[in-house]
């Protein structure tokens, strides 16, 4: 963390706001210390901060969270600005900028959108801007918001390369079980999230106003950690210590080499609306990795989807192989089933001489 260039730092509701549901400025303001120092010794950090919806809430008039997806945009919507306002004011008092970018997850996974993204980052970074995303609530759609924005700063670590990856919350560590369990034990080190789960135990929220708790927490350090970025989640309190390197929290080590957040995003935080089963000859094709699903292999297909909707790949024994994003509406495929490229074309048209899943949409599980 200390050698860490570009840092992405995630904080949540909880982290920002008093039970009431307003916004606890006294919070925010020490958070913005802690980032000042890390951008006064020229490093680069990306805030990712929830605390829209917490923050609207209460001057709405609401006494707990809105549990209804409208209410909580339009909640987002009062809390964004008041947020933005808040963080505007803390950071002048260090003279340092800062610049709002609202996401939708389908901007994490549509080449032009990710590359404008992107872009608009590192320019605002090289300008010395400190980019301040929380994902785009008023708009997003119910079947693909990610909700909490855990996972969503992962994939902007993975945008912006990141060095690292800061998840701050209420509790300071990761647990052996839910930490309001007796007997649960604090974990420092995790050398391979993508094989914890046996050992430990997460539940939900604890904070009424947080969204997704531990789960989605461990599924951003899990989608970091296969994009070869280190993680360290504890406390907001603990924000000064973790971004100076010490050892705070609970440390992640990555696992692999950086991915595309294009498949991070399939693999980890879509929502398959339907199945399609693969038969024997196409499931090891696909388990080989690199290949595409074509109608050819595909014995059935199962739910409500549209073309780019995400959908499982089973077997015909109905194991899970993969998850990848449709080439086609799900009407469209009964009459292309069994086909070949060559029978499809003469049969039904060029433009339906295409895999159901190309390769480059497909991730095995
Ligand atoms: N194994 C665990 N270790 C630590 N915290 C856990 C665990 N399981 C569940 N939690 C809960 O996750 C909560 C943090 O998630 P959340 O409320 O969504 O925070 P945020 O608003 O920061 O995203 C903690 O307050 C804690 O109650
Ligand atoms: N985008 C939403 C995030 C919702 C949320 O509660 O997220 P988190 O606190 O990170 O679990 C907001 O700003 O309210």
């Amino acid at each position: 963390m200390a050698a860490a260039h570009t840092v992405v730092v995630k904080v949540g509701s909880s982290s920002l706001t008093q039970p009431s549901g307003h916004l606890d400025v006294d919070k925010l303001t020490a958070l913005v210390g802690a980032i000042a120092q890390v951008h006064m010794l020229g490093g680069n950090i990306v805030l990712v901060s929830s605390g829209a919806i917490a923050a609207g809430f209460g001057p709405l008039g609401f006494s707990s969270r809105p549990t209804d997806v409208a209410t909580q945009q339009a909640a987002a919507s009062v809390g964004q600005g008041l947020l933005m306002a808040q963080y505007e004011a803390a950071f002048g008092r260090y003279g340092i900028r800062v610049g709002q970018l609202l996401i939708t997850a389908e901007d994490t996974m549509q080449p032009r959108q990710y590359r404008n993204a992107r872009r608009t980052m590192a320019t605002m970074l090289e300008l010395g801007v400190v980019p301040i995303v929380n994902e785009n609530d008023a708009l997003a759609s119910n079947e693909i918001r990610f909700g909490d924005n855990d996972r969503l700063s992962a994939l902007i670590a993975n945008m912006v390369r990141a060095d690292a990856l800061v998840l701050l919350t209420d509790v300071d560590a990761l647990y052996t079980a839910p930490p309001s369990e007796p007997g649960s034990r604090r974990v420092p080190f995790v050398p391979n999230v993508t094989q914890l789960i046996d050992e430990i135990r997460v539940g939900g929220s604890g904070s009424g106003v947080g969204t997704g708790g531990m789960v989605t927490k461990l599924e951003a350090a899990r989608m970091a950690a296969v994009s070869g970025i280190p993680a360290v989640m504890t406390s907001a309190a603990n924000a000064g210590p973790a971004l100076m390197g010490d050892s705070v929290g609970t440390a992640f080590a990555p696992v692999r080499q950086r991915g595309s957040a294009r498949r991070l995003w399939i693999k980890f935080a879509s929502h398959p609306q339907g199945t399609l089963v693969a038969d024997s000859g196409a499931a090891s094709a696909v388990r080989g990795g690199r290949a595409s699903l074509l109608a050819a292999g595909v014995v059935e297909v199962r739910g409500q989807f549209a073309a780019g909707d995400a959908v499982w790949i089973d077997d015909e024994a109905g194991n899970h192989l993969a998850r990848g994003l449709a080439g086609f509406d799900a009407e469209e495929i009964p009459h292309m089933l069994g086909r070949t490229s060559a029978q499809l074309r003469r049969l039904l048209g060029e433009e339906y001489a295409h895999p159901l899943v190309h390769r480059d949409n497909l991730v095995l599980i």
